[in-house]
């Protein structure tokens, strides 16, 4: 018996330099979540730019997931003066990560953005980021504490408040979730195309969705991968993008029966 293969969702690389390699990489736990939360098979797309056929490659995938890191955005990409505190940065992910998010919204193929992630779906549909949000008046601290541990580091801490009638709402199914923290950047104008989807008590925005979108389109401020086994909000939201990969890849099976 032939069981129905899984969909394929591309996932987003860093580019680190180390052991006198260049590599393209993802954390082990966005790849652990897709395989698990969302039972999809993650394919890395590396790093290269313009060098990439986006075409061929959101051709032969049902969603994509554009993972968190370290690095943030170029500040030139939203009209920012660089400064120091924006660094560190990765050029060749942007290069790549923004024109994958506007091809595959585009194209309506499901996009789930992780907390780097949010912050380029916002800057490739134009808006814009603040750095060091912990400096400004009234926000609170969103950085993970200093630790070794990585539990430590991506423990649950805070609380968001979902938008009735969200995107969000329906995967939550209900008005507030509690998350983890792991960022010192935040959308500070968000692009004209972004719902607000979700706030944290000092206003800092945790979760967006294209408006008017072709299929899932979400980006959250946390870090639902990290807690995908153990935490029911962090799967749910691997598994609501789960099921619009699925239903992307029916799509395109009764697409291709038509022709
Ligand atoms: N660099 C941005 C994005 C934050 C992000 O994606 N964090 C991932 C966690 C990486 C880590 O520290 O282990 C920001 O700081 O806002």
């Amino acid at each position: 018996m032939s069981h129905p293969s899984k969909p394929l969702v591309a996932v987003t690389s860093d580019v680190r330099v180390f052991e006198n390699y260049t590599w393209h990489a993802a954390p082990d736990q966005y790849l652990t979540a897709a395989i698990e939360g969302a039972e999809v098979t993650p394919l890395m797309v590396p790093s290269y730019g313009d060098a990439l056929d986006l075409d061929a490659i959101l051709g032969a995938v049902d969603g994509v997931l554009v993972t968190g890191s370290k690095s943030n955005v170029h500040p030139s990409l939203y009209g920012a003066e660089p400064t120091e505190a924006h660094e560190p940065f990765d050029p060749a992910r942007d290069a790549t990560s923004l024109p994958l998010i506007r091809h595959a919204i585009e194209l309506g193929v499901p996009l789930l953005a992780i907390c780097r992630g949010i912050q380029e779906l916002n800057v490739a549909l134009g808006g814009t980021l603040a750095t060091e949000i912990q400096e400004l008046a009234d926000r609170i601290d969103h950085r993970a504490p200093e630790s070794e541990s990585q539990a430590e580091r991506f423990a649950i801490r805070h609380p968001v408040r979902i938008k009735p009638g969200s995107c969000l709402a329906s995967i939550m199914e209900a008005d507030a979730v509690q998350v983890n923290s792991v960022h010192r950047q935040a959308i500070d104008n968000p692009a004209p195309r972004l719902e607000i989807e979700a706030t944290a008590e000092d206003g800092t925005i945790e979760a967006v969705s294209v408006k008017a979108a072709k299929s899932f389109a979400v980006g959250v401020q946390w870090h639902p991968e990290y807690w995908v086994r153990t935490d029911s909000a962090s799967r749910k939201v691997f598994a609501a993008f789960g099921d619009a990969v699925r239903a992307h890849k029916a799509a395109r099976a009764r697409l291709a029966a038509a022709e």
